[in-house]
């Protein structure tokens, strides 16, 4: 996949050790500082959030975007086109970096220009200032939590971070993101029987949990979202037609898990989602972007799957964690 060496592309990697992937951490990965998070509601534009449509990653702050009611403040660009020294930053052709007089047409281009000796991946999303011209994180969880903390008037009141389950989600957060949400992504980029067996292995034990957890609970920690729910939500959404054949995780289905299916349908009706999560375009840029795993650039045909079903989870809505 390549990486930048001191500020150098290279065809590198440094990311398969004994045939199995291992996740180097972001380099931004720090908590977003308290004043990025008020310059967020009071410099309209100044912050640019990142993404790519094929990476459940980068739909994470999309979404937190969209449910604080962040889309005045912050604009999205969206990184897609042919992956030749990473990803594209604008299908190949230039873009003109928000607040500088540089066009590029590689993420990594804006990597180095907020450190000429970046060593690391260029990864997406990434939540980059246009007035310093630095990037102010690669972390989707750290961005997503920093869209939560801005206040503005017009905003959501509520937020997805509840002081009250932080332990508890923060502990969630990481048997799933161990388990699942990257371990689809250990799964598909095994490159040992072995790796592969034991990162399949332990996605399906984690969704039969998660299944489990949600016979009694409309979500995870009960009748409210959180961003744990969001979280899992862009792995969930993406497994059936991504994942499942992509990565080789086939072994069940998604719609295989009654709880899981109609809490995932739950979340992607939520109204003020509604239209954001394009299931064509996200299936189309993930089997574009991976040339290891589909070096033909094939795009399936999906499954007829039905997204508006009822999911009939309000029932559960008693329920507290
Ligand atoms: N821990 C990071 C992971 C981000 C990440 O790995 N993004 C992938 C896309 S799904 C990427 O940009 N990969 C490019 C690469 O590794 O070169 C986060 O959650 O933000």
């Amino acid at each position: 996949m390549g990486m930048l060496y001191k500020g150098e592309w290279t065809d590198q990697d440094d990311i398969i050790h004994n045939g199995a992937y291992i996740r180097p951490d972001s380099k931004y990965n720090g908590e977003i500082a308290k004043d990025v998070i008020e310059n967020i509601a009071t410099f309209p534009g100044r912050y640019w959030l990142i993404g790519s449509n094929s990476c459940q990653w980068s739909q994470r702050p999309m979404l937190m975007r969209r449910l604080k009611k962040l889309d005045n403040l912050i604009p999205l660009h969206i990184a897609h086109g042919p992956r030749l020294e990473g990803y594209a930053i604008n299908g190949g052709a230039t873009w003109d970096i928000p607040g500088s007089q540089f066009a590029i047409c590689h993420l990594h281009q804006l990597y180095t220009l907020s450190d000429p000796d970046y060593t690391g991946r260029s990864t997406v999303p990434v939540l980059w200032d246009s007035l310093s011209q630095q990037i102010i994180s690669n972390e989707s969880s750290q961005i997503m939590h920093a869209l939560d903390k801005v206040e503005t008037e017009d905003q959501h009141p509520l937020t997805y971070y509840p002081p009250s389950l932080s332990k508890e989600m923060s502990l969630t957060d990481s048997w799933i993101y161990s388990g699942l949400s990257n371990g689809v992504y250990k799964a598909g980029f095994a490159q040992s029987q072995n790796a592969y067996n034991q990162a399949v292995a332990l996605v399906f034990h984690t969704l039969d949990r998660l299944e489990q957890i949600l016979t009694e609970k409309r979500f995870l920690f009960g009748p409210d979202q959180t961003a744990s729910d969001w979280k899992l939500f862009t792995t969930l959404l993406r497994f059936d037609l991504v994942y499942y054949t992509l990565h080789r995780c086939i072994k069940r289905r998604l719609v295989d898990y009654p709880n899981l299916w109609a809490y995932t349908r739950d979340l992607y009706q939520t109204r003020s989602i509604s239209g954001i999560v394009d299931i064509p375009t996200i299936v189309a840029a993930s089997y574009q972007n991976d040339t290891t795993n589909n070096p033909h650039n094939i795009i399936p045909i999906m499954p007829d799957l039905d997204w508006e079903t009822p999911h009939e989870r309000d029932t559960l809505k008693a329920n507290r964690s």
